[in-house]
């Protein structure tokens, strides 16, 4: 059963056809709308799909792969397919985040693209709980002609580094924002350095306030700066589009060619220079291993959900964790007790292996395509240390700390220490802290480059972390 996370408003008929395909929502329903989309967060897909009195338009393959529903107000019927990218605005404080959320949507709300958000509106920002860490985030949703946006804008400089860290919500690529009257400011380096460890690879420079400056010399200056530093967090600072102009100005409807003209120009360079992300389905194929079965006179059964891509009967796959890699070929696949041909990201399988034994295989190994992740030791990891009142530590700790680590189904002994490097190879890391540190597990796991993790210790959550290199 998938929960939906937010309130949908939809008449029965749409409630029907959701409760058959398994889908559940949290929110309450109304009679009065007749048509609701269904976003795939893997695909990025977007359906809309008309509530009808048989249940026909959800296919049941929705369950497993839809997971956002939202109403649509009006009841005509269409379908719309745009690719879903997720983007954020990030920067210094006070530079102008919120306003220039709150301007793109009354941009691209006049253009039919959104729903206008007011400044107040966004900057309430509910608190979200991901993984017992409380953040405040704003989630807005806009459309340009060729893409459906999510939008995350956070309150304060330590949700945007929770955020970042856990990807509570994950960032495909992100704004910059950087007010033209001060120019890059720390929090502004803070942010490329997050942006750059938790593997966003394109980003785009909004400069504000240009209506606040007179010195036209400011801007080349800030833009000199931004480029340098953008190539010192490893983008390409010759290439990214630096867009100036003046939210406020956009948000008030005052002087478009530094306004409206400006977020115009912001949107299209969103638009083209922020890949669409690769979809899972893409992706090799990878599943977690959750549990193992012997089935008599079949062979050995691991179960769990896959991760990303496709797999076929007859497949040949590696399985990657504790110990040597190992060869095998899957010659069934079970879902629901119902025998298939093939199974893909989102579905919980069961995968019949020829000849291995049950003894061979463990629970946080991966079942993956040949040759597409291999197991390692030892890796570079950004972590996010939960404070007292978050569920987490009451006392600061040192190198050679010792929590178990968890990552997919994996839970394995981690020995954190200060990078070889660092400045003071002595200092504590205090509950609350945002560290670069180095781990190195007690036994050999699939990991790679942008896997984010839970540290636990007690039984209890202390921190969260995302790889940023794999090292041995
Ligand atoms: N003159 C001028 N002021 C602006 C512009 N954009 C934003 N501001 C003002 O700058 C201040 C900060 O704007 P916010 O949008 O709250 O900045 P923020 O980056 O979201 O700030 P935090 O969330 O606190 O980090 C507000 O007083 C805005 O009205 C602009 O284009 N021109
Ligand atoms: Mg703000």
């Amino acid at each position: 059963m998938i929960r939906v996370p937010c309130a949908a408003n939809l008449c029965k008929f749409s409630q029907n056809a959701l409760k058959v395909a398994g889908v559940r929502s949290q929110g309450s329903f109304t009679a009065s709308s007749k048509t609701f989309s269904l976003i795939n967060p893997n695909t990025g897909m977007q359906k809309i799909h008309t509530a009808v009195r048989r249940i026909q338009p959800l296919p049941t393959s929705i369950p497993s792969r839809f997971a956002n529903i939202r109403c649509m107000a009006d009841s005509k019927v269409f379908i719309r397919e745009k690719p879903h990218v997720n983007i954020g605005t990030v920067g210094h404080v006070d530079h102008g985040k919120t306003t220039l959320t709150a301007a793109i949507t009354k941009v691209l709300s006049n253009a039919g693209g959104a729903e206008f958000r007011d400044y107040s509106d966004i900057d309430r920002a509910p608190e979200e709980k991901a993984r017992g860490i409380t953040i405040s985030t704003a989630h807005v949703e806009y459309e340009t002609p060729n893409r459906h946006y999510s939008h995350c804008d956070c309150p304060g400089h330590s949700d945007y580094i929770k955020n970042m860290i856990t990807g509570a919500a994950q960032m495909d690529g992100a704004i910059i924002v950087v007010s033209a009257t001060d120019g890059p400011m720390p929090q502004t380096r803070e942010h490329l350095l997050l942006a750059e460890q938790v593997g966003i690879k394109n980003l785009v420079v909004f400069v504000n306030k240009v209506d606040a400056i007179d010195d036209p010399e400011m801007l080349e200056l800030v833009d000199m700066e931004m480029r340098e530093l953008l190539t010192q967090y490893h983008f390409d600072g010759d290439n990214t589009p630096i867009i100036t102009g003046s939210a406020l100005c956009a948000l008030e409807g005052r002087k478009p060619e530094i306004g409206l003209e400006a977020i115009k120009k912001l949107m299209q360079a969103v638009d083209s220079w922020i890949p669409t992300p690769e979809r899972d389905l893409d992706k090799p194929f990878l599943m977690p291993i959750e549990d193992i079965f012997s089935i008599s006179g079949r062979g050995t059964v691991t179960t769990g959900r896959v991760e990303r891509g496709v797999v076929t009967k007859g497949q040949e796959v590696e399985i990657v964790g504790f110990g040597p890699t190992l060869k095998t070929t899957i010659t069934g696949i079970e879902m629901f007790h119902k025998q298939l041909e093939r199974g893909e990201a989102g579905d919980n399988m069961g995968a019949l292996l020829r000849s291995v034994k049950r003894e061979q295989l463990k629970r946080g190994q991966v079942m993956a395509a040949p040759g597409s992740i291999k197991a390692h030791r030892k890796f570079i990891a950004q972590l996010y240390i939960l404070t007292k009142e978050e569920g987490g530590r009451h006392t600061p700790f040192q190198s050679n700390y010792r929590p178990q680590m968890f990552v997919r189904t994996c839970d394995v002994t981690v020995i954190l220490n200060h990078l070889d490097n660092a400045e003071d190879p002595d200092a504590m890391v205090m509950p609350g802290d945002n560290v670069t540190m180095q781990g190195e597990l007690l036994s050999e796991v699939a990991i790679e480059k942008g896997q984010r993790f839970t540290i636990r210790e007690g039984g209890r959550t202390v921190g969260t972390g995302v790889i940023s290199e794999v090292t041995e």
